[in-house]
């Protein structure tokens, strides 16, 4: 609403001419008397006083209201009065605006030259909510029921000041004989709305003045410019009140976001004292909040956090890494430091500082990156019983975090089973899984270790954590932990013992809490006889030893193992699901699956791809199964009579079986060349697995 000087003298309602413009000052006795006998004339005839020359237009229609409501202008105690249980609601409801505008009555109250008035504060219906006077005002106005709780609306009391400052929305100022009722017409009256920031009225701010027997004067004048400058600073008040409200709320859903969150966060000023700190990040220093706010950050971490450098420079620190020690532990965590700028994108108020745990970091890295343990103990397919046996023992192993070592041929599922262990034992924290003969000799150390910015040609400029690191909270799965290079060892050893890891490079260690399962499907103890295995390493990873049985030793689950992958397959595929011939049942029951369980898998993508009609058949099987000679192990060359070559040839056959079908170690056994093995390959027409 505007209530600039030009209309605040056009919200003036006078009693001397029709002209609103004019000032009360002018108002002169015989037009005040002339109000006052039109208004006897009015009550009790038709007379329609808009036509009345002298009458101010908005207040003859406000008299025609009045008079159709049905208010009695003769009353003494004026208005009805709210029930008290409802009048403790609406200042319950009204809270605001009479905490803030009573105090401003009251300031200025006694400012007023003449201690004859009165003031009122209504709300926007004209209920009363606070009253102040004089005594002897104070008294007169209580007669006439002008008290809080009296509901003095243009419907209850008919015309008044701040009736029609509520109907005109603007302030009002109105000579005594306008007012409807008899009791109120020696009054001088000046209201003025109060609005809020949306520009609806909230309630109205009056003063009164007794003028009987006094001389219209300019002090009138003076009160209506005087509720409207109180008005102005009750409105500025309110809205300052309401701001501070908006942002005390803010304030309170941010703390309530804040201590939501399991990261830890810190809020600081420029000169790095701690304003503010959740509770998470109480929790990481170990303390307790008020221990904290006010303190320098000095005094709470490490001075080479670089919170000073985002201070001065006003540029944000993503993912520092540090550890932060307390009474209680040693974590490592990424720190983001942000500075507070304002709008402009100039450095302002401090910084922002988050703490999140490198283990969540991690868990996510490595869940994306694939290396995310699916398996569970209900998901390892077999009934045989040796596999139930594995199993139990395995979940057994589970529930305790110590180092496990699982053995087993190459492709019986040693990997899932370390999956299913993880997930019945640290399930929260990442599966992280480093297979040490696929990766080459020289770059073990820092996959496992990690290293720091700049520790050697090629390092990433920022440095890298390790798979050590990674699996933080979680699991680290050492696949053929036979092949670890022997030099790396006692590291490895040094870090398992003493949960700390130092990045290549680097000069502090990190804490780090990890579960290790290893696994080999060498003789690992009788490498560490060799002297190619550390036997103090063994004895800390096979703290737990699990034996996966090969596939042959689980007779049982090989048909259901084979109708199992057959039936993904083919899913996969969008194919029909194939049967198998008799023969194929009975040749993939008496296979003896050197290869176990990733050899099956693989040959019934073959069969499955091979079949036709609806039908596996012998043909669809790979070319080593199909060429096995099952009876023909070295046992039964004995009973045989056999020339060189098939005894050459068979000892080929069987210790590819042996090993996999690994090149390699078939040409370490039989003592050969691989060269000279591959020729052998081809002279007894000898097909390798695909
Ligand atoms: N019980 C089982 N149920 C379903 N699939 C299985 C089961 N056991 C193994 N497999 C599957 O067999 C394959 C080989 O398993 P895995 O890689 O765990 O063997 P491994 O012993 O770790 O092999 P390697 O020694 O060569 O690393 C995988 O594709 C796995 O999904």
């Amino acid at each position: 609403m505007d209530r600039t000087k030009a209309n605040y003298s056009n919200g003036v309602q006078i009693s001397t001419t029709t002209d609103n413009n004019d000032p009360l000052i002018e108002m002169n006795l015989e037009t005040w008397n002339k109000i006052k006998n039109f208004k006897t004339r009015f009550i009790s005839s038709n007379e329609d006083p808009k036509k009345m020359s002298f009458m101010n237009l908005d207040v003859a229609k406000s008299w025609s209201r009045s008079k159709k409501y049905g208010v009695d202008p003769y009353m003494q105690a004026l208005g009805s009065n709210m029930n008290p249980q409802e009048f403790r609601d609406r200042i319950n409801n009204k809270k605001m605006l009479i905490e803030t505008a009573v105090p401003f009555i009251k300031k200025y109250y006694h400012v007023l030259a003449n201690s004859d008035y009165y003031m009122i504060l209504t709300d926007e219906t004209g209920t009363i909510l606070f009253t102040l006077g004089e005594q002897g005002e104070a008294n007169a106005f209580y007669a006439i029921n002008a008290r809080p709780g009296a509901i003095w609306s243009e419907q209850t009391i008919g015309t008044t000041a701040h009736a029609l400052s509520i109907q005109l929305c603007k302030p009002v100022q109105l000579a005594g004989p306008y007012n409807y009722c008899m009791v109120l017409q020696d009054n001088i009256s000046s209201s003025t709305p109060i609005v809020d920031e949306t520009g609806d009225i909230i309630g109205t701010l009056v003063v009164v003045q007794m003028t009987a027997n006094r001389n219209i004067n300019k002090t009138q004048i003076h009160s209506l410019g005087w509720v409207i400058s109180m008005g102005y600073a009750i409105e500025n008040e309110l809205q300052l009140r309401n701001r501070n409200h908006d942002l005390n709320e803010l304030n309170d859903t941010l703390q309530a976001i804040l201590s939501a969150v399991d990261e830890g966060f810190i809020t600081l000023n420029n000169e790095g004292i701690i304003t503010h700190i959740n509770k998470e990040a109480a929790k990481i220093f170990g303390k307790l909040t008020p221990d904290i706010e006010n303190k320098h950050f000095t005094e709470l971490m490490s001075k080479q956090i670089p919170v000073d450098k985002v201070l001065e420079t006003g540029k944000p620190i993503h993912d520092y890494e540090a550890t932060i020690v307390n009474d209680k532990s040693e974590v490592q965590y990424l720190i983001t430091i942000e500075p507070i700028l304002n709008e402009t994108g100039e450095f302002l108020a401090g910084a922002v500082m988050r703490f999140s745990r490198s283990e969540k970091i991690n868990r996510l890295v490595t869940h994306r990156g694939g290396t995310e343990a699916t398996y569970t103990f209900n998901s390892i397919i077999g009934e045989s019983t040796a596999i139930k046996k594995t199993i139990k023992d395995a979940i057994k192993v589970s529930q305790i975090p110590a180092c496990t070592l699982l053995m087993g041929e190459s492709g019986t599922g040693k990997e899932l089973f370390a999956q299913a262990i993880h997930n019945n034992s640290r399930p929260e924290g990442p599966f992280v899984a480093l297979n040490c003969a696929s990766i080459p000799r020289n770059l073990i150390e820092s996959e496992l270790f990690g290293y720091e910015a700049g520790s050697f040609t090629g390092a990433e400029r920022r440095g890298r954590p390790g798979k050590i690191e990674l699996a933080n909270g979680g699991t680290l799965f050492l696949d053929e932990i036979g092949d670890m290079p022997i030099e790396i060892q006692p590291v490895l050893l040094r870090c398992l013992q003493d949960k700390k890891v130092l990045r290549l490079g680097g000069n502090h260690y990190i804490p780090v809490d990890f579960r290790v399962i290893a696994a080999t499907n060498k003789d690992l103890y009788h490498m560490v006889q060799e002297k190619q295995f550390r036997e103090d390493l063994y004895f800390r990873l096979a703290v737990f030893k699990i034996m996966i049985p090969p596939l042959r030793s689980r007779d049982d689950d090989i048909i259901l193992l084979t109708q199992y992958f057959i039936e993904q397959i083919s899913q996969r595929m969008g194919l029909i699901v194939p049967r198998l011939s008799k023969d194929v049942l009975t040749k993939i029951k008496n296979y003896s699956w050197p290869g176990n369980i990733r050899q099956l898998e693989n040959a019934m993508v073959y069969a499955v791809n091979m079949a036709q009609d609806g039908l596996i058949t012998m043909n669809n099987l790979p070319d080593e199964i199909i060429n096995d000679y099952h009876d023909s192990d070295m046992d039964s060359i004995s009973d045989h009579l056999l020339s060189m070559v098939e005894i050459e040839k068979r000892a080929i056959k069987n210790t590819l079986k042996h090993t996999g079908y690994n090149v390699a170690d078939t040409a370490d056994i039989l003592e050969i060349g691989k060269t000279t093995l591959y020729r052998k390959f081809k002279e007894y027409d000898i097909v390798l697995p695909k």
